[in-house]
């Protein structure tokens, strides 16, 4: 059906708070109609879910980043709040526009109402179009031989190593054509998406620069100072090693064909193994998207049924300390302690919070998973779900139950000069290495010299490591006679 050029389109951002390497805004670019660039703050009710409150912090400031980039543009961002079919309806009778490009989103909620929202646009003569760009392949693109979607990693990422490389990366466009008649925005303060009293989020700004400007920068330094000796640093909390670029893909401030191409053409500075390496990583949040749109449940139930069975202790006081880093395990601790200050937790730290919830204390790796999805600025439905399920041991091609992390000894091999535990957790900071990760066994007269309490100043540990190994294993053991 032939447009009319002089009809605005609307380009509606999501996951994908970026001018660059956006493929719905160089398509509505090109198409060389005036366009309304317009964010939706959907109601929770809608199926989207709550936005975790560390990430409402995030989406403010993206938000403001993106309005920026617009007025550069001579243009600005459109905010409107509401069920985003009802908005969407709304904006075209008031704008008279006859198109909506979006980029696709890919958890099961957001698939749902996207589908809806095309069907009853395109009821209505309304030309609805979707485009790609939150993954580098859509999940549907790698399948195993038989067709079937992957269950394992290591031959997904063969197949996505192996295969055509990703699209490369689309520029900003450098003039947009705005319509000069842009509808009436809500505020951004109106949203009240910022903590008050008390503004927990104090921290944040020293790390964080949202917006994909600042995920540019992060990107660059990544590459220009980190990625040399990535495969090897990755692991160790204390040192700079990660990219950190995790909240901004979250809200898609930059694009995983971005963060690919850059580390092309790089083989005779940094080790083809560490540019190997980093690939992998943005390979298993692809893997994560893959598994949780072939198999949505991924998302809230265990992917494995046989862990339905098991029996969970969820004991309260357990879960309070575990989130407020008093479980007396300094590299627990320290994680829960990064969490509260910075929104993000380093991903090795990750893996050993998560294991001790679910298998030291025994809580349903559920309550994890959404503490998570409340605080960290890089809350993702898939990567989220997908790694509390792999430690959990209930997700696909996941760790195995009987695979439980001793917090000591991950301190001890992760964090040896204890360097990562002092700078979250201060009460410990005169201890020496010998006891940083296990001041439960430090002589009295050493934790007096550094000015330690056990049960005062620092926790006595919740609970023995040992025997709540043991409780764990019988647990497991249980299930599976059951199964
Ligand atoms: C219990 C648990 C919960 C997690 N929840 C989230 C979450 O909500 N959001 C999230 O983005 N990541 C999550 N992760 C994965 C991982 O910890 C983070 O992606 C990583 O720490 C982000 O830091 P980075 O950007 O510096 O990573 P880098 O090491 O620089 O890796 C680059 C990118 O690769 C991807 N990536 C890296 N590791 C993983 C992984 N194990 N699984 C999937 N993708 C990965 C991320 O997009 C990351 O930004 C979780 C891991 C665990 C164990």
């Amino acid at each position: 059906m032939a447009k009319d050029a002089a009809k605005p389109v609307i380009l509606w951002f999501r996951k994908d708070l970026r001018l660059d390497d956006n493929q719905a805004l160089t398509a509505a670019h090109r198409s060389g109609r005036p366009i309304i660039p317009l964010y939706i703050g959907e109601p929770a009710a809608a199926g989207t879910g709550p936005l975790g409150a560390a990430q409402a912090w995030w989406l403010h400031h993206s938000l403001e980043a993106l309005n920026r980039s617009l007025q550069k543009r001579h243009g600005r961002l459109v905010l409107a709040s509401g069920e985003a079919l009802e908005v969407l309806r709304a904006f075209i009778k008031e704008s008279g526009a006859e198109a909506v490009f979006w980029n696709r989103r890919y958890d099961p909620a957001g698939i749902s109402i996207d589908a809806r929202i095309k069907h009853e646009l395109e009821k209505q003569a309304i030309e609805a179009r979707s485009f790609g760009g939150q993954l580098l392949h859509e999940p549907s693109r790698l399948m195993t031989g038989n067709g079937t979607p992957y269950r394992v990693y290591t031959p997904f990422w063969r197949a996505l190593e192996g295969g055509d490389e990703p699209e490369p990366p689309l520029e900003a466009p450098a003039e947009l054509r705005l319509t000069s008649q842009l509808p009436t925005s809500e505020t951004l303060e109106s949203w009240k998406l910022l903590p008050t009293k008390p503004d927990w989020a104090g921290d944040f700004v020293d790390l964080w620069t949202p917006g994909e400007e600042g995920a540019q920068q992060r990107l660059h330094a990544f590459v220009e100072d980190a990625l040399e000796g990535y495969k090897e640093n990755r692991d160790y909390p204390a040192r700079p090693a990660t990219s950190m670029l995790s909240p901004h893909l979250a809200l898609g401030e930059i694009s995983p064909a971005r963060i690919w191409d850059a580390t092309r053409g790089l083989s005779q500075r940094v080790p083809a193994a560490d540019i190997v390496h980093f690939r992998k990583e943005i390979a298993w949040r692809e893997f994560s998207y893959h598994l949780l749109f072939h198999f949505p449940r991924l998302a809230s139930a265990n992917w494995n049924d046989r862990f339905d069975g098991l029996e969970w202790c969820n004991d309260s006081d357990d879960f309070e300390a575990w989130r407020r880093g008093m479980t007396g395990y300094p590299i627990v601790d320290a994680g829960m302690r990064q969490l509260w200050r910075h929104g993000w937790m380093h991903n090795r730290v990750r893996m050993i919070v998560a294991s001790f919830l679910i298998k030291d204390l025994m809580i349903d790796w559920r309550r994890g998973e959404a503490w998570f999805r409340d605080t960290l600025v890089d809350a993702d439905p898939a990567n989220n779900a997908a790694s509390w399920q792999w430690v959990a041991g209930s997700g696909a091609d996941a760790s195995p139950f009987f695979r439980i992390f001793n917090p000591v000894l991950q301190g001890e091999k992760f964090d040896p000069n204890g360097d990562y535990v002092k700078t979250y957790v201060p009460e410990l900071r005169e201890l020496g290495a010998k006891y940083i990760h296990r001041p439960f066994e430090a002589p009295k007269s050493m934790l007096d010299e550094a000015g330690i309490t056990l049960g005062q100043t620092y926790p006595r540990p919740i609970v023995d490591h040992a025997s709540a190994r043991n409780r764990a294993l019988a647990a497991y053991s249980a299930t599976r006679d059951a199964a």
